[in-house]
This record gives C-alpha cells, sequence and structure tokens, in this order.
C-alpha cells in the first residue's frame, strides 16, 4: 500500500446503538454529527499471507471491513461524482484492541504493528450490498452486510475530500459493526466476500515474529506524524482540561503538511483557527521496545511545525477528528532537520508565535509533561518507529484566533524560524 490508510469510526448502525448513551454525556450530549476519521498508519499495514502479531495479555478483535482505493486525486469531490476517483476495492481487516473509548484516537487499540491486513484491488463498481465474512480455522464465525453501513463507500469519498485532498493508492476502510471476532495465536482469519479472492492472515504471539516490516529511510516528511494533544499543562488548563495522566497521541495524514513560507487557509464559517508552535522530534533508526535511557539514540534530529487546529469541528468522538487537526496544508513543517547533536538539551528550548509581529505564545519544552524519550519509550512499547517519522511534540499555552491577512511565526530556539500566512478559502482558489 503507497498511500495513506484513512479509516472510520462508528459508521455501523449497531455501533451508534451500542454507544447511544456514552454520546449523551457532557460536554456535546449528542451524537457525532460528521464522519468520524483516524489513520491506520503503515507500521500496522500487511498483506495477505502475514502474520498479525498478536501482543500478549490483551484482547485482540479481527475487524472485517472494505477498503476503497483511490484511482485518481480527489479533491472536494461530489458524492454523485464519487465512482470516478475509485481505482476499486480491497478486502481488509481494521484489527483492533476493544474499543473503550471513542474519546481518543486510541493508538494504542488501533496501531499495533500488523494491525491492518489489506487484500488485493478489485475493480468493482460498488460495495453496497456486500456481505463480508470472517472464518476463524475455517469455520465461520461473522457475517454482516454493508448495507447497514451510515455513510457508504461513496459518501465516504466525498466527505473526506472535502478537507482532505486523496491520492491515487489512499485507502478509506469503510467500518466495522460494533461486534468484532476474537482472535488467539494459532489462528487463521479468513476474510472472504463475493468478488474478492479471500484475505488470509495466521495470528502469531508477537514475541515470535523476529522479523520487523522495514521502510525506505524516506527525508522527512514522508513518514507518520504522531502529535501529541495537551503535552503542556499550562495548554491543558488553558482549554480547561485536566493534564493526561498518560500521553494523548493522535496522527496527522500528509495531506496536512505544507513548508516554510506557504499559505493556509482559514475555512468559512468558523470562529476558532488556533495556531499551535510545536517541537517535532524526528526517528532515524527503527525503534520497537526501546528503553528511556536508550531513547535519544533513536532520534535523527529535531523541526518545527505548526499544528493548526480549527476548533470549531472538535466532536467527543475520536478526539481530535481529522477534520479538526489533518486538513490540507494545515500543518506548515519546515523542511530542514536540525542534526540531534546540535541541541544538548532538546526538553530547555524556548517556543514562541508571532502574529503579524506580536508576541502571542510563549512557553518552553521544560514544561512538557511527557519528555522527548518518554514518548519514544511509550510509542515503541506498542508500535515501531521507523526512520523519517515525526513526533509533534505538543503545544504550550497561549492559543489565539487568527484571520485571512494575518502572518504566523512560529520558532523553536535553535530548531529553525516558521512562516505563514492564513487565507480566506476564496483567496485559496
Ligand atoms: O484540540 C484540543 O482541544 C486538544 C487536543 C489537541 C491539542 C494539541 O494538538 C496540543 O496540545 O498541541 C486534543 O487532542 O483534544
Ligand atoms: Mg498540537
Amino acid at each position: 500500500m503507497k498511500g495513506t490508510v484513512f479509516a472510520v469510526a462508528l459508521n455501523h448502525r449497531s455501533q451508534i446503538d451500542a454507544w447511544h448513551h456514552a454520546f449523551q454525556q457532557a460536554p456535546y450530549k449528542t451524537a457525532p454529527k460528521t464522519a468520524v476519521w483516524f489513520i491506520k498508519p503503515r507500521n500496522t499495514i500487511i498483506g495477505n499471507g502475514e502474520a498479525i502479531p498478536y501482543p500478549q495479555g490483551e484482547t485482540v478483535q479481527s475487524g472485517a471491513t472494505v477498503a476503497l482505493i483511490v484511482g485518481k486525486t480527489a479533491s472536494k469531490v461530489r458524492e454523485e461524482d464519487a465512482a470516478q476517483y475509485i481505482a476499486g476495492y480491497a478486502l481488509a481487516n481494521e484489527v483492533s484492541l476493544p474499543e473503550e473509548s471513542f474519546y481518543r484516537p486510541a493508538i494504542k487499540a488501533k496501531c499495533r504493528d500488523g494491525f491492518c491486513p489489506l487484500g488485493e484491488t478489485v475493480a468493482l463498481k460498488d460495495v453496497d450490498n456486500l456481505t463480508i465474512i470472517t472464518e476463524i480455522n475455517g469455520r465461520e464465525a461473522d457475517s454482516w452486510n454493508t448495507s447497514d453501513l451510515q455513510r457508504s463507500a461513496a459518501q465516504l469519498l466525498s466527505a473526506l475530500s472535502e478537507f482532505a485532498t486523496l491520492n491515487p493508492g489512499d485507502a478509506i476502510l469503510i467500518g466495522t459493526p460494533q461486534s468484532r471476532t476474537e482472535i488467539q495465536p494459532g489462528d487463521q482469519v479468513r476474510i472472504l466476500a463475493k468478488g474478492f479472492p479471500a484475505l488470509e492472515n495466521p495470528v502469531v504471539d508477537e514475541r515470535d515474529i523476529t522479523t520487523r516490516k522495514t521502510f525506505p529511510p524516506q527525508p522527512h516528511p514522508h513518514g507518520t506524524l504522531l502529535a501529541l494533544g495537551l503535552n503542556y499543562a499550562d495548554h491543558a488548563s488553558e482549554l480547561e482540561f485536566k493534564p493526561p495522566e498518560e500521553p494523548l497521541v493522535f496522527l496527522k495524514a500528509p495531506n496536512t503538511l505544507t513548508g516554510d513560507n506557504q499559505t493556509s487557509v482559514r475555512p468559512n464559517n468558523i470562529e476558532y483557527m488556533h495556531y499551535e508552535a510545536e517541537l517535532v522530534v524526528v526517528i532515524g533508526k527503527q525503534a520497537r521496545n526501546v528503553s528511556e535511557a536508550d531513547a535519544m539514540d533513536y532520534v535523527a534530529g529535531y523541526t518545527v511545525c505548526n499544528d493548526y487546529a480549527i476548533r470549531d469541528y472538535l466532536e467527543n468522538y475520536y478526539r481530535p477528528n481529522l477534520r479538526v487537526k489533518s486538513r490540507d496544508g494545515l500543518t506548515p513543517m519546515l523542511s530542514t532537520i536540525v542534526p540531534k547533536d546540535a541541541i544538548p538539551d532538546p526538553q530547555n528550548l524556548t517556543l514562541r508565535t508571532f502574529v503579524n509581529g506580536e508576541l502571542r505564545q510563549q512557553g518552553t519544552t521544560a514544561d512538557l509533561i511527557f519528555s522527548v524519550p518518554v514518548l519514544i519509550a511509550y510509542l515503541s512499547e506498542f508500535m515501531t518507529l521507523n526512520p523519517g517519522d515525526m513526533i509533534a511534540t505538543g503545544t504550550p499555552k497561549g492559543l489565539s484566533d487568527v484571520v485571512p491577512g494575518d502572518e504566523v511565526v512560529v520558532e523553536v530556539e535553535g530548531v529553525g524560524r516558521l512562516v505563514n500566512r492564513i487565507v480566506s478559502e476564496e483567496t485559496a482558489k
């Protein structure tokens, strides 16, 4: 799979029923109004026949589904035109630990190594009434029909392309029912649907997997972009949150990246477009189960990003939804990496944001709740970090709204200074 694998949560009617009570809780007290997106990063993707690694002591659930495969660059596509942008479909398995909450992106449940088997692409016209069967060790364990989805594949492509340009090879997993099939080491998981070759994967205790997928050491910015929410206590309290007890990690797709001296679009009819100055750590060497003490050996260097958020679009589900944080061009990042050795102490750098020359945000990485080594140890405990992967470490207090015409400069001491200008949707056309 050469593209980004997007996935949608809560798209099956049985999930809406099962989570009904949770949706009524504060602060939103309503079901999600828009599709709830997340990403299956590159460490999760495996092919037909490859082993699904089973993390010891966890419950693992198979989630048979279909992936829509994008065939042509798609931006703001209408539902009725969606078919022109679809190359075909492939069977997929959205493997997950049980979903205990839809409040956070559940990276630990969904983004483990090998948790997204993907089959061969088939040029089918649509998958709107497709029965998907899961067999475990040759016996049928589950069956569901795509007609029970809330949004069809065409509707999903249209909704996602509204804020994220999709490229050929990108995929969208169209959803799974609430009930999933538990799998165990030694199981053979087979997914079947009419018109598709079977997708078959053995489940293997992850301690028995000796080879890990490597990726070419692509230059920044093509790795997986992980980002921290609320990693500075002063910023958490500014948003009226308690500081987190565990890192709150979410993912951003490549469509959101742009460079220095570029423009970013403020959507019409919103109130909160917030800049976020962040130190970005770039991984230099494959990291899995790395201790805090060794973590810095895996760092190539540092760069700077502006993790813009359209906070109007926050919903209380898989927060923050990609619609808030992964919009086209809304993550400016410097293309230069300052080597690790040039920054003796990444835990003592000043971050600043200037809007039209006025200092609006200032903080120091000394206030990071979870430090760089802690984050690398935390992530590598359940996923392989590869060269080129990036960790945006979060932003300190000092958010304010920015509007078309504003020049926004974010800087991290010793690492760099990144300039961006805000434009309106009309100017961007
Ligand atoms: O968006 C929010 O309200 C908080 C948040 C993410 C915050 C950051 O990106 C950050 O602190 O840098 C969230 O995950 O909900
Ligand atoms: Mg941020």
